[in-house]
C-alpha cells in the first residue's frame, strides 16, 4: 500500500509557485489574494488563517476580511465590488458556506470571473465543461487530479467513481476526469446519497474519490482489492482525550480500507494541503492573465 502524501506534493506545487512568484517579482508584479469570511465558524476561521499565513510565507499580497455574522447581503456585495476594482488583488475567495441570510449564488456571480480563483462562477464552470483552459478549476478537485498524476496513477481508461455531486468537489472532479488529456480520459461514474446499491458500483472502481461529507463513510465492503482511494473529507469529530477535544477524519474508514488499497491519501495531510497549494497556483494564474 502506497500512502500518497498531500503534504509532500503540495510542497512541490508551492516550490513551482515560488519560482513563478520570483519571475513575476522581477517584472514588478505581485499576486494578491483576498479571502472573505462571514461569521465565526471556528473551522472556517482556522482555514482562512492558514491560507493567509501560507500566502505571506510565499511573499504574496494577502488580505483577510473577517466580517461579523450580521453582515448583510448588500454589505458583502459592496466588499466584493471593492475587491473586483482593487488592482492589487488578483484572486477573491468568499468562504463557503456563508450564513443562511446570504444568497451565496448571487455573491459568487458578483465576483469578477477573472478573479474567481475558487472556480465557482458560472463562467468558470462553463469553461471547465468546455475544456477551455483559460478558466479557473475549483482547488480541491484540481488538487486531487494533481495527486493522482504525481503518484503515477493512470486515469486514462480507468473506471473512476466520484462519490458526491457537490458544485465544489464532485461535479467539477467528474468533469476534470472525463476531459481529454493527462489526468483525464477516465470512465467516470458519479454516485451520491441517492445511489442504489452503492457498493456494487464502487466495487468496480479502479479509483474512488470520496467526497460525500460523512465521516468514515466508505468502508472495506465498498472497495475492491488494488483500488486507489482519494479521501476528500475533512470532518471534525469529538475526541475528548485529545488536547483540542476533536480530531480530523476523512470520508473513508481509513484503518479498514487502507489494507485493501494500492494507494490511498490520509486525513489530515492528504487533499487538504493540496487545496491550499492549488488556490495559490490559481492566484498566480489570475495575476499572469490579468497582467
Ligand atoms: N470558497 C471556499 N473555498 C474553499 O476552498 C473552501 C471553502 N470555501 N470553505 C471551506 C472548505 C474547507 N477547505 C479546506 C482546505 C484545506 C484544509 C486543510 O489544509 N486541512 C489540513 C488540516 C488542517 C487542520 O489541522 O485543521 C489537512 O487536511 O491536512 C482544510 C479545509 C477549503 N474550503
Amino acid at each position: 500500500m502506497q500512502l500518497i502524501s498531500g503534504t509532500a506534493v503540495a510542497e512541490k506545487v508551492l516550490e513551482e509557485c515560488r519560482r513563478d512568484i520570483a519571475e513575476l517579482a522581477a517584472a514588478g508584479k505581485k499576486p494578491g489574494l483576498a479571502v472573505v469570511l462571514v461569521g465565526e465558524d471556528p473551522a472556517s476561521r482556522a482555514y482562512v488563517r492558514s491560507k493567509d499565513k501560507k500566502c505571506r510565507d510565499l511573499g504574496l499580497h494577502s488580505i483577510k476580511l473577517e466580517l461579523p455574522a450580521s453582515t448583510t447581503q448588500e454589505e458583502l456585495l459592496a466588499h466584493v465590488q471593492t475587491l473586483n476594482n482593487d488592482p492589487a488583488i488578483h484572486g477573491i475567495l468568499v468562504q463557503s458556506p456563508p450564513p443562511t441570510h446570504i444568497d451565496e449564488a448571487a455573491i459568487v456571480r458578483a465576483i469578477d470571473p477573472a478573479k474567481d480563483v475558487d472556480g465557482f462562477h458560472p463562467m468558470n464552470v462553463a469553461k471547465l465543461a468546455l475544456e477551455d483552459s483559460s478558466g479557473f478549476v475549483p482547488c480541491t478537485p484540481l488538487g486531487c487530479q494533481r495527486l493522482l498524476m504525481d503518484a503515477g496513477i493512470e486515469t486514462k481508461g480507468a473506471n473512476v467513481v466520484v462519490l458526491g455531486r457537490s458544485m465544489i468537489v464532485g461535479k467539477p472532479m467528474a468533469l476534470l476526469l472525463m476531459a481529454k488529456g493527462p489526468g483525464g480520459d477516465a470512465t467516470v461514474t458519479v454516485a451520491h446519497s441517492r445511489t442504489r446499491d452503492l457498493a456494487s458500483i464502487t466495487k468496480q472502481a479502479d479509483i474512488i474519490i470520496a467526497a460525500i461529507g460523512r465521516p468514515e463513510f466508505l468502508k472495506a465492503e465498498h472497495v475492491r482489492e488494488g483500488a486507489v482511494v482519494i479521501d476528500v473529507g475533512i470532518n471534525r469529530v469529538e475526541a475528548p482525550d485529545t488536547p483540542k477535544g476533536y480530531k480530523l477524519v476523512g470520508d473513508v474508514a481509513f484503518d479498514e480500507v487502507a489494507p485493501l488499497c494500492k494507494a490511498i491519501t490520509p486525513v489530515p495531510g492528504g487533499v487538504g494541503p493540496m487545496t491550499i497549494a492549488m488556490l495559490i497556483a490559481n492566484t498566480i494564474k489570475a495575476c499572469k492573465q490579468i497582467g
